[in-house]
């Protein structure tokens, strides 16, 4: 495949080293400063930009129908009108909070754990992200993805950086040296207290699941999630 980098930080120089040694090639990396992109030579963009460059970057692919692999977190406000466009284009996404295969995983253990600890109301939900000094959005968009997850199976409404709401999950967010990313959730009674944590140890394991999901699209067309691309349904 012929790929065009949207970002070319962190996870995008991680994602050239991953789809290199699968036989990819990149074809385009584009940045803050990048003037003109030659979208012809592009099959593939992805993107792990910024939150305020995102969905610009999204939606001029589905004008080019090109098709989107996204990582990039907190600018999920306008997800909703991402996915219209791509209909509207018959074009194919994939947003993702967290490409690891490992987290996605730990997605579906979080929407376990909450059904089965939804009638249990002497538990009360406690939330921890650890991530480098760097990360410009908090909670992570991982955080706010298990959250969506406890929501969904509990009497829960929402999520908060703050504890103040007896029915929201409170999130604790931490920005410590380099950390590629931890998450975990604890249900804490006065007897007891049930853990349940991922520890990212690197960004290889992101960028991994971002070249799968790219691989997987091809030809594809629609909106997807890695649920789909793992067959975790
Ligand atoms: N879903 C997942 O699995 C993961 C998601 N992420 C998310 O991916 C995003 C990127 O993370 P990371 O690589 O660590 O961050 P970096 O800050 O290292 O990289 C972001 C890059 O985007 C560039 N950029 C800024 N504006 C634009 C623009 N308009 N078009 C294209 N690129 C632009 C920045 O350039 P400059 O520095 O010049 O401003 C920078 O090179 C974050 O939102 C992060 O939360 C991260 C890891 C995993
Ligand atoms: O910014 C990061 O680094 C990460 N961002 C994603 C998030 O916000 O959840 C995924 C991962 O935790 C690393």
């Amino acid at each position: 495949m012929n790929i065009g980098l949207f970002g070319y930080g962190k996870m995008g120089q991680m994602i050239e080293q991953i789809a290199q040694d699968r036989g990819h090639s990149i074809v385009a990396k584009i940045d803050v400063e990048t003037e003109e992109v030659d979208y012809k030579k592009i099959d593939i963009a992805i993107d792990f930009s910024t939150p305020d460059a995102a969905f610009n970057n999204i939606t001029t692919c589905f004008e080019q129908n090109i098709p989107v692999i996204s990582g990039t977190t907190g600018w999920l406000s306008n997800y909703d009108k991402a996915v219209r466009i791509c209909n509207e284009k018959n074009g194919a996404f994939i947003y993702a909070s967290n490409f690891s295969l490992g987290v996605n995983v730990f997605f579906e253990l979080n929407s376990y754990l909450a059904k089965m600890m939804s009638n249990l109301n002497q538990y009360k939900i406690e939330m921890e992200e650890i991530h480098h000094t760097q990360k410009l959005d908090a909670p992570s968009g991982t955080a706010i993805t298990l959250a969506d997850g406890i929501v969904e199976n509990t009497e829960y409404t929402g999520w908060e950086l703050d504890k103040s709401d007896e029915k929201k999950i409170p999130i604790t967010s931490k920005r410590e040296g380099s950390v590629p990313g931890t998450h975990s959730i604890s249900y804490n009674s006065m007897v007891d207290s049930i853990e349940i944590k991922h520890t990212a140890h690197g960004r290889q394991g992101f960028a991994l699941g971002a070249v799968i999901a790219a691989e997987w699209i091809q030809g594809k067309t629609g909106v997807f999630s890695m649920k789909d691309v793992l067959n975790l349904n």
